[in-house]
């Protein structure tokens, strides 16, 4: 009673406290005239700076970006504008902290009581609902799981960590999902309050165990990522949920799949990319190819959403065997949502195929036990920390090691490989096939991925060695988390210095504190949550698909004339073709030198139609997937990011350009349904960044996160970071560039020069490759790692 009445105090006191701001203090700030009301530019859809923000935000508000400040979306709330850290870009004054979840806003809005008696009722039928989903699960296992040679297998390998604690946990976060439909069902809860997450109810029926963190903090990071926060031990670790940048939209506020705002069902996935992402050829004038495949990298390190499986983590099957119809309710396990093929479709359909497969993401119970609306698990910890080379399970983590602080490696004739598997990670298996064991499940999907984490393996190897050389006397383990921790700080800089300023452009980096300056960084703060959002995962991040390119062109460095041109889907999860001299050492050269394509609504067939085809005519579809994971994940639509970003919603479609506008007519009945993956592809990219507002901010909110939320981020100095490096070697790391990681780590049977900025085509002036031996492509002195 008493601490319900006091949580009542505390949210009415906050509610004053807002109602002051917006009711006494803006006003007054408008009299004076510090703030004006802001005008749109019909066609960027910008706030036009008539007014002039805040020089410095009253009342202990903080300048930051608005995607930071959630509540400053609420109805009434006049956040008073400011500029961000010396730049032209416009951010608001926030009261309610910074780069907090949605969620954590709303937490002190949270409401009603509710009896003991409804409680005790959810819990019961939540444990029978989970037995009757289990049951459901274990009978299809014997009736229907998915073939092992269909191309929605390939999908299947991308996705399933097949990891027990997380089947574990999701299995808790399901029933903490039922728990709170039977509320809702019993009126015992109000969509208001499914709405704002019910976070004021903390006793749901499964708890997720607190891990104890050592009394004083570890050297190194945790492999999971878990006491990362001293304050929130498991923020950003593995199995956790995903952050929101807003709550979401479920059709029934719980989890079904968002629906039009109409209140029926929104166009079909594949329909919308059938109208939409036709594939067309734009090349980028500057990114080339090494830029994409970075990206993927790093979307495997901080986000895995882990699909549901049956039995021993074998696939789901929601369509008949030939994809011909989908299967009956009955059939269908209940994470289904299988996307249907339209009459229309000219492609799928001359195979019949009227059913793509589709299995939802595992859910992961929320830290404060707390009952509401579904919430996504990520499979892997969401630090920038190489997660998916080191492994995440202890298991795995150990058996990728090799003594001398060595990650394993397959010795091919004199050159490393990461180890190879006994093929069921292929997705074709023929004699010659080739698959290789790293920190994921992924590392295989692709060749040019396959190479990442082979240079990456090759990088600890390198750094490994040298340690041991210089301190003869450190054992086994010390070599390897020391090596390890020298990598992710390499792997941290470069994401931070050479690849974040090509994605986002440099007033965005400043705006966003996302730049280094010489010495120890100073953004550390332990109240930012460091979680991925699902609006990142599911929709800003994935950007990159745009910009993958059907074909890999290959060439002969001898005469510098394409040697082979690969259409990609021939090289996914069949990597083997890196073992094949010189053909690794090409494929470095040929992604600095070839363009990627254009952050635009095109994408190639190579993901549309044939995504991991395996040698059937047809594959699945990735831009119809990505639209349904949005749903999936109940991301808002586009629109609402716009808002939350300070752009004027589309209220109508010829607001798009003119063949948009048609496409966009053609599948979604108004402009309030668009998908935001979709939405965030058609707009134009901001100055000297690949991307436009809605994902830029998106993007680099997070990127953000995951240096301000990272208490091991390699910047961090001694009073922060438990691991941090001497000045002398901090400045030593910085000194690295990706091209230096493929100078060293390269087979060197034909390629010995590189660009300077291997993120940017070979073939611009200024870029031409320099010898790998040369001043140009500075390295680090390791001999600052040598204990004194
Ligand atoms: C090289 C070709 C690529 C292929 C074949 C590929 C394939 C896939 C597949 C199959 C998924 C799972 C989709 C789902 O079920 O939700 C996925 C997810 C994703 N992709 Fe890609 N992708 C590629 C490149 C990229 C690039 C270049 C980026 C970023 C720059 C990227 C970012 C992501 C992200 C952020 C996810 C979500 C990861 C998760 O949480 O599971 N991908 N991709
Ligand atoms: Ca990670």
């Amino acid at each position: 009673m008493l601490i319900n009445f006091l949580g009542k105090m505390k949210a009415f006191r906050y509610i004053l406290k807002i109602f002051v701001l917006v009711a006494v203090i803006c006003p007054l700030l408008e009299v004076i005239s510090l703030v004006h009301e802001v005008d749109r530019d019909v066609h960027t859809g910008h706030y036009h700076k008539k007014e002039r923000p805040c020089a410095v935000c009253p009342h202990q508000g903080q300048c930051v970006p608005r995607v930071q400040c959630p509540a400053h979306l609420r109805p009434g709330s006049g956040n008073p504008l400011c500029h961000l850290d010396r730049t032209d870009v416009i951010g608001v004054c926030c009261f309610t902290g910074r780069q907090h979840a949605a969620e954590a806003d709303m937490k002190l809005r949270a409401a009603s009581s509710i009896s003991a008696e409804d409680m005790q009722f959810a819990h019961r039928q939540s444990k029978k609902k989970l037995k009757e989903w289990l049951d459901k699960s274990e009978h299809l296992t014997q009736h229907v799981i998915l073939n092992t040679t269909t191309p929605s297998y390939g999908h299947h390998l991308s996705m399933a960590t097949g990891d027990k604690r997380g089947e574990e946990l999701a299995k808790g976060g399901l029933q903490n999902l039922f728990a709170a439909k039977v509320l809702k069902a019993r009126q015992a809860i109000s969509d208001g309050e499914i709405a704002l997450g019910l976070t004021a109810h903390t006793d749901a029926p499964f708890c997720p165990p607190t891990p104890k963190c050592a009394k004083s903090s570890n050297t190194y990071r945790s492999f999971g990522g878990l006491c990362n926060n001293p304050l929130n031990s498991q923020w950003g670790s593995i199995h956790t949920g995903f952050g929101r940048l807003l709550p979401p939209d479920y059709s029934d506020g719980v989890w079904e799949m968002r629906a039009s705002k109409y209140g029926l069902p929104l166009p079909s996935s594949r329909a919308v990319s059938n109208a939409l992402l036709l594939d067309k050829s734009r090349l980028s004038s500057t990114h080339n190819l090494m830029f994409m495949q970075f990206g993927q990298f790093i979307s495997h390190d901080v986000s895995n959403g882990a699909t549901f499986t049956v039995g021993n983590g074998s696939a789901i099957s929601c369509c008949t065997e030939k994809g011909e119809d989908f299967l009956p309710p009955e059939m269908q396990h209940d994470a289904c949502a299988p996307i249907a093929v339209g009459s229309e479709d000219g492609f799928y359909r001359q195979f019949a195929l009227q059913c793509l497969n589709f299995v939802r993401v595992q859910l992961a119970p929320a830290l404060d036990c707390s009952l509401g609306y579904a919430n996504q698990m990520n499979g892997v910890s969401h630090f920038l920390d190489l997660s998916h080379l080191y492994g995440s399970a202890e298991q795995k983590i150990i058996q990728l090691r090799a003594p001398g602080g060595l990650l394993k490696t397959f010795n091919d004739y004199g050159r490393e490989f990461p180890p190879i598997t006994e093929k069921k990670e292929c997705l074709v298996t023929k004699d010659e096939s080739a698959c290789f064991e790293s920190g994921d499940g992924n590392a295989n999907q692709m060749i040019s991925l396959a190479l990442f984490h082979t240079l990456w393996t090759r990088e600890h190897n390198r750094i490994a060695k040298a340690l041991a050389r210089l301190n003869s006397d450190w054992e086994d383990n010390r070599i390897y988390m020391e090596a390890r921790r020298i990598v992710q700080a390499e792997y941290q800089h470069i994401v931070y210095d050479e690849w974040l300023p090509l994605l986002l452009g440099p007033s965005l980096i400043q705006a966003y504190g996302l730049y280094s300056a010489p010495g120890y960084g100073s953004s550390y703060d332990r109240h930012t949550d460091p979680s991925v959002t699902v609006e990142f995962s599911t929709s800003a991040m994935r950007f990159g698909h745009s910009i993958v390119d059907g074909k890999l062109k290959v060439p002969d460095l001898r005469t510098g004339d394409t040697y082979e041109t690969i259409f990609i889907p021939e090289v996914m999860f069949q990597p083997a073709r890196l073992r094949v001299k010189p053909f690794l050492d090409r494929l470095i050269t040929g992604l600095t030198y070839q363009p990627m394509q254009s952050v635009d609504p095109f994408m190639t067939e190579g993901l549309t139609r044939y995504l991991f085809h395996g040698g059937h005519p047809f594959g699945i579809d990735l831009a119809a997937i990505n639209i349904q994971r949005g749903r999936d994940f109940g991301v808002r639509s586009y629109n609402d990011y716009r808002r939350l970003i300070g752009l004027n919603p589309m209220m109508e479609f010829n607001e798009f350009s003119t063949m948009a506008a048609q496409r966009l007519a053609s599948v979604y009945q108004t402009p309030e349904d668009i998908d935001l993956w979709v939405g965030g592809l058609l707009e134009e990219p901001l100055q000297g960044a690949v991307v436009g507002p809605t994902f830029a901010h998106i993007l680099a909110d997070q990127f953000s996160r995951l240096k301000r939320g990272d208490r091991y981020f390699y910047e961090n100095g001694p009073n922060i970071n438990p691991g941090a490096f001497t000045l002398g070697q901090l400045a030593e790391i910085k000194k690295v560039t990706f091209a230096r990681i493929l100078c060293d780590n390269k087979d060197g049977i034909e390629l010995a020069s590189l660009s300077t900025n291997a993120f940017v085509r070979s073939d611009l002036q200024g870029n031409e490759p320099a010898p790998c031996d040369s001043l140009m492509i500075q390295g680090m002195d390791l001999s600052r790692f040598k204990e004194i």
